[in-house]
């Protein structure tokens, strides 16, 4: 089908919001009569720079508070209607939008109604124009999509039909019962359909319709289910994208478009009217990889950690450190970012790497290279909205390129040590791009996205989001600062897994290493709250130790310092927990931030 975006959904000028909606693949655009009035185009211009980028206009909007009033106020609504019937004509758009009144000169009349958008209607054919009605959630007299087609079906004229938006229906309720009457509208009366989704926040509709949609799939709205009962009427319109939110409003447009074009690609393929290629859900974390411009800092907390350096890459300046299944690549290249110790580069097992990248290509992923050097195994490749790289691996399959194919051994692999593996990594994404991250780690990998949450900072909030795999052998989670990233504390972190973190603690600290100290009012709290066995608690209070617990069993974890921008936890879950520590965030960011303070980073 058609793809669509309103310009309100991008930031900027008129221009560069047409320029992101055709980069990013889509078909036409709806255009806001905002965008267009601060534009120095002319309509004749405006409309060959969408031919030019391959956009149809297929809507142009609003046009308010038009019906149900007073004759002599319906004279001048038509007098404005007939001017802006001449602007589409220059600009070659021929459907015109128009939402239910919020006047307080309106009445409750549908018969008064339905006469009057009837004439609207007729003048507008004489332009060859269509009127699209549609119900505002906080319309004065109609707010419900089956009112407003009431009314449509009343008025009875060719020109006159109805607009769907799905904020305005679901933030009304998503019972299927709530949407039923879509099926008795006819499909050529649906003169277009626009969506949008919103997290489910308990809220003013208008102020929640204005500044918190987001994209299909981005929220808790069912719009697939919507948008499958609207093409069961027969629609063929676009499916347009009418996004008003505050954070699009500021991003960039290019990469919001192509968040925009991936989640109505996703939505096609769930309401099963596009078939990307099936998307492969990866079974492990391969390796994670960090880049330094100082080895040194960081191979003293790998050592104390318990890692081994077992390998380095054949021609770049990349060595394995290896401790159980638990891989890190330490990059010092001078091809690498300058700007501190991060993380750069995951590697996620999958069990078909080709047919991974395939389908996040397909969802808009940027694809990299598949080889950087001629003497370099292949490797699929692609780009996270953060900018972390995520490789598709197949560690240890002979038939498959292997990444560990491209490092030589060095020493013998390390006797196991305390911890096993890669319980989880915490990636911090650019504040703009925190839901965008989401339905890419869900759409294009394949993860299942977790509730988000809120966790107080001292000086600000940050919200976290886990994408996990069904068996939580891939576990990311997601982190998004309120401001514009503090990267000391709001850093990428690695968690170990171990099944003693007590162990694995005094390891650390025996081999120098200085574990994040925790303040006492937070042991005497979990005093309160849970009861210990004898000297358990003075354990964790010793050593820093934190713990959690939920319905499935307890989390006991402790941090290293913050290197750059990374910093290690070394995580002990049983009986099944399923969270993160949480609760106890709060409490890391503060003894995270007193750290800093002292030490004047
Ligand atoms: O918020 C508004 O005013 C507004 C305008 C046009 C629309 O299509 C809409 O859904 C909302
Ligand atoms: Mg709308």
């Amino acid at each position: 089908m058609r793809t669509s975006i309103a310009t309100v959904s991008l930031s900027g000028s008129l221009t560069e919001k047409l320029t992101a909606a055709s980069r990013a693949g889509f078909d036409g655009v709806e255009i806001f009569e905002n965008d267009l009035l601060a534009s120095p185009l002319t309509p004749e211009e405006i409309r060959a720079r969408c031919a030019d980028l391959g956009l149809t206009i297929d809507l142009y909007q609003p046009m308010r508070d038009i019906e149900a009033v007073p004759e002599d106020e319906f004279a001048r609504n038509l007098r404005r209607a007939r001017h802006k019937f001449e602007l589409m004509n220059r600009l070659g758009a021929d459907t015109v939008l128009v939402c239910s009144s919020v006047s307080p000169l309106a009445a409750d009349d549908d018969a008064l109604a339905a006469e009057q958008l009837a004439r609207l209607a007729d003048l507008a054919q004489d332009f060859g124009i269509r009127v699209a009605y549609e119900a505002l959630a906080w319309g004065r007299h109609v707010s419900t999509y089956d009112h407003a087609w009431h009314i449509v079906e009343t008025a009875g004229h060719p020109a006159l039909g109805t607009c769907l938006d799905s904020f305005h229906i679901l933030s009304r309720g998503s019972d299927p019962k709530d949407i039923e009457g879509i099926a008795d509208i006819p499909g050529e009366k649906i003169f277009f359909l626009q969506l949008a989704d919103a997290p489910l926040l308990a809220m003013d509709v208008l102020q929640w319709s204005r500044h918190y949609r987001c994209f299909p799939g981005q929220g808790g709205f069912d719009v697939a289910g919507l948008v499958r009962s609207v093409l069961h009427t027969g629609y063929d319109g676009p499916l347009s994208l009418e996004i008003f939110n505050d954070v699009f409003r500021q991003a960039e447009a290019g990469p919001t478009a192509v968040d925009a074009r991936r989640s109505l690609l996703v939505l096609q393929e769930t309401v099963g009217i596009a078939a990307p290629p099936a998307s492969v859900a990866p079974t492990g974390i391969a390796f994670a990889e960090l880049v330094t411009p100082d080895a040194e800092p960081l191979s003293a907390v790998l050592g104390a950690l318990g890692f081994a350096r077992t390998a380095r890459h054949r021609s770049k300046p990349v060595d394995l450190w290896q401790q159980g299944e638990a891989r890190l690549l330490v990059n010092t290249g001078t091809a690498v970012r300058r700007d501190g110790t991060g993380l750069a580069a995951i590697g996620l097992e999958s069990p078909d790497p080709t047919a991974a990248a395939r389908r996040a290509e397909a969802l808009l992923a940027p694809v990299l290279p598949r080889r950087r050097a001629p003497e370099d195994a292949q490797l699929d490749a692609v780009l996270a909205p953060d900018g972390t790289e995520l490789f598709f691996c197949a560690t240890d399959r002979p038939e498959l390129p292997n990444w560990r194919a491209d490092f030589e051994d060095i020493a013998q692999a390390p006797a196991p040590g305390h911890a096993a593996r890669i319980d989880h990594l915490a990636l911090t994404q650019p504040w703009h791009h925190f839901d965008e991250a989401a339905l890419f780690h869900r759409s294009v990998l394949g993860l299942h996205a977790q509730e988000s949450v809120d966790v107080a900072d001292p000086y600000g909030l940050m919200r976290s989001r886990a994408v996990t795999t069904d068996d939580g052998s891939v576990r990311i989670a997601l982190t998004v600062g309120a401001a514009p990233t503090d990267d000391t504390v709001h850093a990428q972190h690695i968690a170990l897994a171990t099944d003693d973190v007590v162990a694995a603690a005094r390891r650390f600290a025996e081999a120098g290493g200085r574990l994040l100290p925790i303040p006492a009012n937070y042991y005497d709290d979990l005093a309160a709250r849970y009861e210990f066995t004898d000297g358990e608690l003075e354990t964790y209070r010793e050593l820093g130790i934190l713990y959690d617990r939920d319905a499935h069993g307890e989390f006991r974890h402790c941090y290293t310092p913050t290197i750059g921008r990374v910093f290690f936890e070394l995580v002990q879950r049983d009986g099944g927990y399923r969270g993160y520590g949480a609760q106890n965030a709060p409490v890391r960011l503060a003894a995270q931030h007193a750290v800093r303070r002292l030490t004047g980073g």
